[in-house]
């Protein structure tokens, strides 16, 4: 008897403290919060129990992926971030919104910007370390903080370095000669091209960073794609803070085997690059390329250098994503708006010509490439592929004016900068390269917060010149040999999937040269 009531007893306390742990997370310290932003003039949405802001953001995206959108017009903001647009009318350039319980401060103030992506201890990336994304990328170059990151950066910035990109080159070269032999049965009708660049760029990544092919590493990256939509389908789901230990979802259930799976796939790479390397090399030589090089610091001698088998799984699989969809998505859209605007398709053909013939793209000419980048430049700033970035405040910390409490994020929008007319000007959405013709730097009035489609500061884009070098190589081999318009067929339709992709494909007629 004396047993049963001491068990109800401690019961009704674990239930009562439960609850009260829950009723401050969920209740009392949003408001509390809400109420010390609010002080300092800080507009924005009201806090809604439990699911905050994500209800309206899921049924305002519904709304608007609806609406079809006009085959000319290139104004994404309204159409992928709809909620953002309609709250940036409303409270001004920066405001208050929820994320569930979070609070997240919506920033579209430069100067604020500048000052989130730069200081990086004061606004370090949000934790990952469970979930879908983690899944996805582990803990990676993208997702890794602190010291961890110095040292991943610092082994990637070697990998990447100048001198390493052009010995990639003719790996490139020989991945966009694969695609074009593979174009040759669609010449005079139709090709998809969306399909065709997701093969390109896992070739050229699998080639200059893992010394494999595509077909070597295929599954890795149909798993990853898989974990893509799984963490897009969640996005604005807001669960019970606890509830994934009772009950798993199905998505929970098969990104767990994706997990394992995509691990094993990435040890078995590991084995067959030791072996090879046994067969041929010095012991402890795996190569130079990113997972030789990884696989090097696996085994330094010096403590604070070295990494873990997981480090290394973790650095292939955002290595296989980072250089995979960003890449793939803006040669879709360059060849999506040149199919399209046929005049700077033939001005873009004719500087080709000019620098390299029938050739194929050297390093010197690449670097020489003047309206193919002014294109590139200007496909990045209407269809950007990272079109959102999330830092957290770990510390309470001054942004401005403003005093920002601890445990909250800050959000900034890629669309929302690179589609404001009071930047760009009245013909913001219009697609226009010359007004690129000066470089960036004068695009921007020296401003470099204002067009960040590789990102800002210290965590910006380390694959930034092997992406345009890739970029470049191909487009210039396309217009080398064919001219294209963009198909009937075709439905603009673009989505975030992770990336900024064209729902249905990008149809092109293909007409040999
Ligand atoms: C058009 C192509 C690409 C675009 C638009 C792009 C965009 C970006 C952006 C915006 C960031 C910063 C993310 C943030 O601050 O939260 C980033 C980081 C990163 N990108 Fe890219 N990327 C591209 C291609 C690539 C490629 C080809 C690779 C690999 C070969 C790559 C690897 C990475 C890595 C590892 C990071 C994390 C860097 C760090 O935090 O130190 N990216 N990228």
């Amino acid at each position: 008897m004396d047993v049963l009531k001491f068990a109800s007893a401690v019961f009704v306390v674990s239930s009562l403290s439960v609850s009260i742990w829950l009723l401050n997370k969920l209740w009392l310290t949003p408001i509390r919060k809400q109420r010390f932003l609010r002080q300092q003039g800080i507009k924005g949405n009201s806090y809604k129990f439990l699911h905050g802001n994500t209800k309206d953001i899921l049924s305002m995206r519904r709304q608007s992926m609806a609406i079809p959108m006009d085959c000319l017009s290139h104004n994404l903001f309204p159409k992928l971030q709809p909620h953002f647009y309609s709250w940036l009318k409303i409270y001004g350039k920066n405001f208050l919104t929820w994320y569930g319980p979070r609070p997240e401060l919506f920033v579209t103030e430069v100067e604020y910007i500048k000052e989130i992506m730069n200081k990086v201890q004061d606004y370090p990336k949000i934790e990952m370390s469970t979930g879908f994304v983690k899944v996805l990328l582990g803990d990676g170059l993208v997702t890794a903080k602190g010291k961890k990151w110095a040292k991943q950066r610092k082994l990637a910035n070697q990998v990447f370095h100048a001198d390493s990109l052009k010995r990639m080159i003719p790996d490139m070269i020989a991945s966009v000669e694969m695609m074009l032999d593979r174009w040759r049965q669609h010449e005079g009708r139709e090709i998809e091209v969306f399909e065709e660049f997701k093969f390109l760029s896992s070739e050229i990544i699998s080639r200059t960073a893992f010394g494999s092919s595509f077909v070597e590493g295929r599954d890795i990256f149909d798993m990853l794609s898989e974990m893509a939509i799984i963490i897009t389908r969640n996005s604005y789901r807001v669960r019970l803070p606890g509830l994934s230990w009772f009950s798993k979802s199905k998505d929970d259930i098969r990104s767990e085997k994706l997990e394992q799976d995509i691990y094993d796939s990435i040890v078995r790479i590991m084995d067959k690059r030791k072996k090879e390397c046994g067969m041929h090399g010095e012991v402890g030589s795996f190569g130079t390329d990113l997972l030789g090089s990884l696989m090097k610091a696996m085994i330094d001698s010096d403590q604070d250098k070295r990494i873990t088998i997981q480090d290394v799984v973790d650095e292939c699989k955002t290595f296989y994503v980072a250089g995979q969809e960003t890449t793939s998505t803006l040669l879709s859209w360059a060849v999506f708006l040149l199919g399209s605007h046929t005049d700077w398709q033939e001005k873009a053909r004719q500087e080709v010509f000019n620098l390299f013939g029938k050739e194929h793209p050297h390093s010197d000419g690449i670097a020489r490439l003047k309206i193919v980048n002014m294109v590139i430049n200007e496909t990045l700033r209407l269809y950007p592929p990272v079109i959102e970035f999330t830092r957290q405040v770990k510390e309470g910390t001054k942004l401005g004016n403003y005093i920002l409490p601890a445990n909250i994020h800050v959000v900034l929008s890629t669309l929302a900068l690179h589609h404001d007319t009071n930047i760009w000007g009245e013909d913001a959405h219009q697609f226009k390269p010359d007004r690129f013709s000066q470089g960036v730097a004068n695009a921007t009035k020296n401003n470099p917060a204002v067009y960040i489609p590789f990102g800002l500061g210290p965590r910006s884009c380390v694959g930034l010149n092997f992406a345009t070098n890739e970029t470049k190589i191909a487009l210039v081999m396309i217009l080398q040999r064919y001219t294209f318009t963009l198909s009937p067929t075709y439905i603009h339709s673009p989505v975030q999937i992770l990336t900024t992709r064209p729902q249905h494909g990008v149809q092109v007629m293909l007409r040999p040269l």
